[in-house]
């Protein structure tokens, strides 16, 4: 059994932890060849998750995308969707086929608007249910401590979701499937712009109180949205969805709630993602999430809260004041 996986960041490296564990190899293109070659040496991946002991004998990082796509039956796609088609536009379709492929990515294709998987699916003509999505509360950095973690792998094939969530079970992974992956995608992208919006309000001032109401409504606004643009029969309460929800509003390690925490405290969007130094993909996110719902028109004051402070420049105070208003 061979694993591809794209990208060279924290879940990435998460994701090769987990599979390390079973008798596979995984076949990894990172773009930044300096990363590479320290891996080569030293084992680690020097920027994320540097404590995760790589094993040469299972793990062949590449530089050369095509070379790493050759022979391989899993593809794994974990880099921001932002960069995501950049990263893989050189590559032939026919590359991926007869390969099942696993999105990790919590976000929005920009230029497009479409969730990640729908975007492969169109443009490298790959059957839906050949496509897996990985959803669940679960932080890269927390899988580098073998922290107990729990993942659920959606797929419309649920022989794919199936195959997939016993791959990646694991001593500290436990794994479920379903058929939603329309719905846990639209749930994990939302569930990022509401931890942004839980940072915000945090650096604006707010306390405890103030955030379990909002992540409270946070979740009638997600099912609302969800329900709306993929009406389907779902546990919203489920792990794969409230669960992703909570663990990205309330940890330490989320890159949403710290992006955000920083603009509620007075910085610019530039210098957060500087300071950051890691993607919040909810940033991009709120404006593909925001120009859907000009057509749907679902009620989404939290969103739009975040919105009018990331990219309408609105006062941070006076936004506060109307989401105060509308959260009950
Ligand atoms: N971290 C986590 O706990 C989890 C993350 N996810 C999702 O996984 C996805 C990846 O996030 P994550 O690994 O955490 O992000 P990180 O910020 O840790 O890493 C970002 C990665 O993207 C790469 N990258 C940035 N810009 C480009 C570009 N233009 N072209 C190619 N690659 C680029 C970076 O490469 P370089 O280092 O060379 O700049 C780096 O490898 C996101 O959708 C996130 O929501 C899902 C579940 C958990
Ligand atoms: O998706 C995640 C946890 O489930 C990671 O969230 P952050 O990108 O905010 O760290």
């Amino acid at each position: 059994m061979n694993v591809t996986i794209i990208g060279g960041g924290s879940w990435a490296t998460a994701l090769i932890k987990i599979l390390s564990e079973k008798n596979i190899k995984i076949k990894w293109w990172l773009r930044d060849l300096e990363a590479i070659n320290h891996i080569k040496k030293h084992h680690h991946n020097p920027q994320y998750l540097s404590s995760v002991e790589l094993h040469p004998s299972k793990i062949k990082p590449y530089h050369n995308l095509k070379e790493a796509l050759k022979n391989t039956d899993w593809v794994i796609l974990a880099i921001p969707a932002a960069f995501i088609e950049s990263a893989i536009s050189e590559v032939n379709p026919e590359l991926f086929v007869g390969k099942k492929i696993v999105s990790g990515v919590k976000g929005i294709v920009p230029s497009c608007n479409m969730l990640v998987t729908d975007w492969f699916s169109k443009k490298y003509n790959v059957a839906k249910d050949q496509i897996a999505a990985i959803a669940g509360p679960c932080h890269a950095e927390e899988i580098a401590l073998e922290k107990q973690s729990y993942l659920t792998i959606a797929s419309e094939g649920i022989l794919t979701a199936k195959e997939f969530a016993a791959l990646l079970s694991c001593r500290f992974v436990k794994t479920a499937y379903i058929n939603d992956i329309d719905g846990v995608e639209y749930a994990a992208v939302m569930k990022n712009i509401v931890a942004m919006a839980c940072g915000i309000t945090h650096g604006l001032g707010a306390g405890d109180n103030f955030q379990a109401v909002m992540v409270s409504n946070a979740m009638l606004e997600i099912e609302r949205f969800v329900n709306k643009i993929s009406p389907s029969e779902r546990e919203i309460n489920s792990s794969a969805y409230l669960g992703d929800l909570l663990v990205t509003a309330y940890s330490q390690f989320s890159r949403n709630r710290t992006f955000g925490n920083m603009i509620g405290r007075g910085y610019s969007v530039k210098t957060a993602q500087m300071e950051l130094n890691m993607i919040a993909e909810g940033y991009y996110a709120t404006k593909s999430i925001h120009e859907i719902n000009k057509n749907l028109e679902v009620k989404m004051p939290i969103l739009e809260f975040v919105y009018g402070v990331l990219y309408k420049n609105q006062s941070l105070l006076k936004a506060f004041e109307v989401l105060k208003e509308q959260l009950v």
